[in-house]
């Protein structure tokens, strides 16, 4: 499934108008399909107030109000902006409630919103359909952040269309302030602002409404990743040993971080990795041992390591980084790896490291996956984290083709950038993962899921959602305080199969 930017959606729509459905008749199904999920939560006692913009998200909102009072629920409708300004669609939607004596009223002065306020003490749904993906960039009028501000006040269901007012579809920042939805009714594909920066924070729970307009009219670029659309876990032949699933080698660990070289070797085991051997520093070596699954090799190195080195033994994928530190120099490591043929997971602090040597990614002829935050990757390409965060679709996307390298950009919804300019939006995982060691576990199952004959591309993709669902499935049965790495670990048995 493709994620849209409001430019896109807007290409879509007059794609499916130009195909022969009128734009009215996309603004009933949206009105209609969305009133369908309103009123799964409704018993005879709600009373809903809908809130309608000027616009075409007003437009849905007033189709929702006459759909509603159709099947006899009690409704308010307020208009957010003079009659003369509604959108010509909006204009039709709005002599449809009134042809059948609909009572709609304008939000103008202090006494309108006054009577709001009233309204909304025996209300228990706000719909919010005053802005939707066609908010521009430029200061939203005071009187509109007074009805945000009284929508945010309300401690019942906000319930957005589309995506909730305020909120920036391309990008998911705010222009001033914007309106928290406990959920959003996303209509036929996810915005990137409802997938970016704040925008999760915003559209509370996500419902997605299939209107009929076909995704195909804009290019390949964007998707949200479902479990189907992974090449991983692969069938696995009856005549087999384990060197088919993966001899990976993990270099991890320092001086008092020798816990994610454990993480990642666990990572990686656990999803399907068939043999690990983890090479650390000599002074680090005995609490390693002790510590390590009886399952995995623990071998230590110099700084003169090569993938040659590496490669006899069958090894498969290499995974550099976790817990390595600051203060040796990597850099000559991994400039020698990248000059080898074996695939290469960089994470943590191989990515601080990497940035010394950035133009050997340029050279490498062998796959390569960097696992980012925000932080290490605005570090890695020298651009302040806030110019990345107006723009993290572009950055990754340039940096993953200019350098021909995988990018994971990790955060609430993990972006995973293929080298020829795809992006994958995951669709799993939740704020609990935010916490020491889980990255050490994604790095290591990207490794183990890649030794399994899986491109970088693939396992990345795969390492990203089954770690996400993982986390989902402790936080399900747990919730998210007690959310370990190692909760991530264990939970993987039960949605990895
Ligand atoms: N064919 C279509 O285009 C469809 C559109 N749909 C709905 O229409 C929405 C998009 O409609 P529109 O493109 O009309 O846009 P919106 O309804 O999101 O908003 C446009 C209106 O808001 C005003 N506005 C924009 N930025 C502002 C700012 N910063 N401060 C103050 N006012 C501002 C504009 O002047 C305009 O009146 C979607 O989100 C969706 O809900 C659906 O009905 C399905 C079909
Ligand atoms: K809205």
């Amino acid at each position: 499934m493709k994620v849209v930017t409001p430019k896109e959606m807007a290409v879509m729509d007059r794609h499916a108008v130009a195909a022969g459905t009128p734009s009215i008749e996309l603004m009933e199904r949206a009105g209609h399909a969305c009133a369908e999920v309103i009123k799964v939560d409704l018993d005879e006692k709600a009373q809903i107030i809908i809130l309608c913009g000027p616009g075409n998200n007003g437009g849905d909102g007033l189709v929702i109000g006459r759909s509603l009072i159709e099947d006899g629920y009690t409704v308010h409708l307020f208009l957010t902006a003079d009659r003369e300004k509604l959108s010509e669609d909006s204009q039709i939607s709005l002599k449809r409630l009134e042809d059948k004596n609909i009572p709609i009223r304008t939000l103008q002065d202090d006494a309108d919103l006054e009577d709001l306020s009233l309204i909304m003490k025996r209300a228990t749904h706000v719909v919010d359909a005053i802005f939707g993906t066609g908010l521009v960039d430029k200061e939203i009028p005071a009187s509109y952040n007074r009805i945000f501000d009284l929508v945010n006040d309300f401690d019942r269901e906000k319930i957005a269309i589309d995506i909730p007012s305020g909120l920036r579809g391309d990008i998911g920042l705010t222009i001033g302030n914007g309106i928290f939805a406990d959920k959003t009714i996303v209509i036929q594909n996810y915005k990137t602002g409802c997938l970016l920066n704040d925008g999760p924070d915003y559209t509370g729970d996500t419902i997605l409404i299939d209107i009929g307009i076909d995704e195909n009219s804009i290019p390949n670029e964007k998707y949200y990743t479902q479990e189907s659309d992974l090449k991983f876990p692969q069938k696995r032949k009856k005549n087999t040993h384990k060197y088919d699933y993966g001899s990976v080698v993990v270099i991890a660990g320092s001086k008092g971080m020798s816990g994610a070289g454990i993480l990642s070797i666990e990572g990686a085991l656990k999803s399907g990795g068939g043999l690990v051997t983890c090479y650390v520093p000599q002074d680090i070596y005995i609490p390693v041992v002790a510590r390590a699954p009886a399952e995995a090799l623990i071998k230590t190195y110099d700084c003169n390591i090569t993938s040659d080195d590496i490669k006899h033994d069958r090894k498969k994928v290499i995974l550099i980084g976790p817990g390595i530190g600051r203060a040796k120099n990597y850099s000559f490591i991994l400039e020698h790896l990248l000059e080898g043929s074996l695939p290469v997971v960089i994470d943590a602090d191989g990515i601080h490291h990497l940035a010394v040597v950035v133009d050997s990614l340029k050279e490498s002829k062998t796959p390569v996956v960097i696992t980012p935050h925000f932080a290490e990757f605005s570090k890695l390409i020298d651009v302040p984290r806030e110019d990345i965060l107006k723009d993290p679709i572009g950055y990754g996307q340039k940096f993953a083709m200019e350098y021909q390298v995988v990018v994971v950009l990790k955060g609430y919804r993990t972006m995973i950038f293929g080298t020829n300019g795809e992006i994958w939006f995951n669709s799993t995982g939740n704020p609990g993962m935010a916490t020491g060691g889980s990255g050490d576990v994604l790095a290591g199952m990207i490794a183990g899921i890649a030794g399994q004959n899986v491109n970088l591309f693939e396992a990345a993709r795969a390492g990203v959602f089954y770690h996400g669902k993982a986390g989902d499935y402790y936080a399900e049965h747990f919730g998210q305080s007690t959310l370990t790495a190692h909760s991530i670990i264990e939970s993987l048995k039960y949605v990895l199969k």
